[in-house]
């Protein structure tokens, strides 16, 4: 698997215009995500393949799924031309299994809990550390002397935003981060403010 240049991971997500596409490229992002799941940031796969279209070889183009079909998911990401799958739902190894492809990245998104985690439990080569609710902009509490890291590469999301990312990396030691709502000016509407004062904050 070939991601990031930089020593944090950067992902944005839940980019819907060829805007936020450029301007998360120029600000420095190593993952663009587009959401093919149930969302006010859902696009088409039409509209995926067009932004991805925009993004250089060294940024991932990453879609999220979550509680659908193999066969739409597999649909999804050959029609879009998209390098990632990020599976956000109760997808179970036959997901893994069935969507591995040379060259394709398999996120698997799970909610934070006390009990341990590894990258690579279903095969995925990125672990991500959601809240519950994914792509609400909720916080878990990842500062919890409970909290336990997992191993492996693991990307830290959940209500992150400019003002709270540095600390969240410094508090986790996370391999990476994603974002969607902090990056917002409302609901589904991405700021381009906003996401060059994460990136920039992210990486301290
Ligand atoms: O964005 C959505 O609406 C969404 C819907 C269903 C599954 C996943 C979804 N988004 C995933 C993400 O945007 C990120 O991986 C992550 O959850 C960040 O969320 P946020 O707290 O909004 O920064």
């Amino acid at each position: 698997m070939t991601v990031g240049m930089s020593d944090l991971f950067v992902k944005i997500c839940g980019l819907r215009t060829a805007r936020d596409v450029d301007v998360a490229v120029e600000a420095g992002a190593d993952a663009v995500g587009f959401v093919f799941a149930a969302s006010p940031r859902t696009v088409d796969a039409e509209t995926a393949r067009r932004l991805s279209g925009r993004v250089p070889d060294h940024v991932l183009t990453v879609g999220v799924f979550r509680g659908q079909s193999m066969e739409e998911v597999r649909r999804l990401t050959e029609e879009s031309g998209i390098r990632a799958v990020q599976f956000h739902g109760d997808e179970g190894p036959a997901y893994y299994e069935a969507l591995r492809a040379p060259g394709r990245t398999l996120i698997r998104a799970t909610a934070a809990g006390e009990l341990p985690v590894r990258c690579g439990e279903l095969d995925e080569d990125l672990l991500l550390l959601d809240a519950p609710d994914p792509g609400s902009g909720t916080p878990w509490n990842w500062a919890s002397p409970r909290f336990t890291a997992p191993e492996g590469r693991w990307l830290l999301a959940g209500g992150l935003h400019p003002d709270n990312v540095r600390q969240a990396v410094e508090a986790t030691g996370a391999w990476g981060v994603d974002v969607s709502s902090g990056v917002e000016s409302e609901r589904g509407v991405k700021s381009e403010q906003l996401i060059r004062a994460f990136v920039a904050a992210a990486r301290g």
